[in-house]
């Protein structure tokens, strides 16, 4: 896309939208090679976990924190984690900002049986039917994307999407608002972002002033961001948090199995 979708410069959210239409343009998502996998519950694996359910994430950079990690390849540090007790592993594919690609998705799905999501903003079908091929078992749907109407398609037709592809969504709110429209709609997995995504800001205590107010109704509830040591996790817990996804305090510390063996021992 040779100029901005939106009027303005925009704000984070609008730039990383802008970012997906760029990759889709450039052709990110047209997949050579693709991995004939049959979708895991995200649902399933995360009541089978023993001790801390963790989404850990392959994540080499951030807008928050540009570059994270030098060192291993997708594949490698997605084995450590397993090895050290990830329930599943979120993988980024944005290309730009988060140092992604599909590519890493698929070396991770062939190096591991774990739960896969595809950590991208989802704009479009398209990404959706790249997601299906790299093997992934999940994908990632903004409610702030599809509320600002920034997206292709409502929220409703790209999740009935991804569930006809026998993928599992995960739906991520941030406000009070975003999240109450999640539970009346029964999602199956609702993260709750600590991070606004307006300006980046992380505030752990959003995941229990939410639940606290508005419940859990049917959905597992994911806390995502700014989570790194056990009593994180054991504060998310006692919020009422079913699982905890967790980047960036993992991808830059030097011993990546003994982060995740930390974390996954804090319950
Ligand atoms: O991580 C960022 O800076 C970021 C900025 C804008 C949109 C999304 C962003 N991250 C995606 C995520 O949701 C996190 O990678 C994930 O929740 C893990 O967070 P953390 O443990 O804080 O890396």
């Amino acid at each position: 896309m040779s100029s901005s979708r939106f009027a303005k410069a925009g704000d984070t959210l609008e730039r990383l939208v802008e970012n997906s239409f760029r990759a889709i343009d450039d052709g990110a998502y047209e997949l050579k090679r693709s991995v004939s996998h049959d979708a895991i519950s995200v649902k399933k694996a995360i009541f089978a976990c023993k001790h801390a359910p963790l989404i850990t994430e392959v994540k080499f950079a951030s807008p928050s924190r540009g570059k994270i990690r030098e060192v291993g390849t997708p594949a490698e540090i997605a084995i450590a984690m397993e090895e050290a007790g990830a329930t599943a592993l979120s993988i980024l594919t944005q290309p730009y900002m988060f140092d992604g690609s599909l590519g890493n998705l698929l070396a991770v799905r062939k190096a591991v049986s774990i739960p896969l999501l595809m950590k991208d903003i989802v704009v479009s079908e398209v990404q959706i039917d790249a997601a299906k091929q790299a093997g992934a078992d999940c994908v990632l749907l903004i409610k702030a994307v599809f509320d600002r109407d920034l997206a292709e398609s409502g929220i409703e037709k790209l999740h009935e999407y991804a569930l006809r592809r026998e993928l599992n969504v995960l739906v991520e709110a941030h406000s009070e608002r975003e999240y109450a429209d999640c539970l009346s709609a029964n999602y199956e997995l609702v993260g709750i972002n600590n991070r606004n995504l307006a300006d980046l800001k992380i505030d752990m205590a959003n995941t229990e002033r939410l639940i606290k107010k508005l419940g859990k109704g049917k959905s597992v509830v994911i806390s995502e961001s700014g989570i790194a040591k056990p009593a994180d996790i054991q504060y998310l817990r006692s919020a009422g948090a079913d699982a905890f996804l967790v980047g960036t305090s993992i991808m830059e510390t030097d011993d990546i199995g003994a982060k995740v063996r930390e974390l996954y021992n804090a319950l």
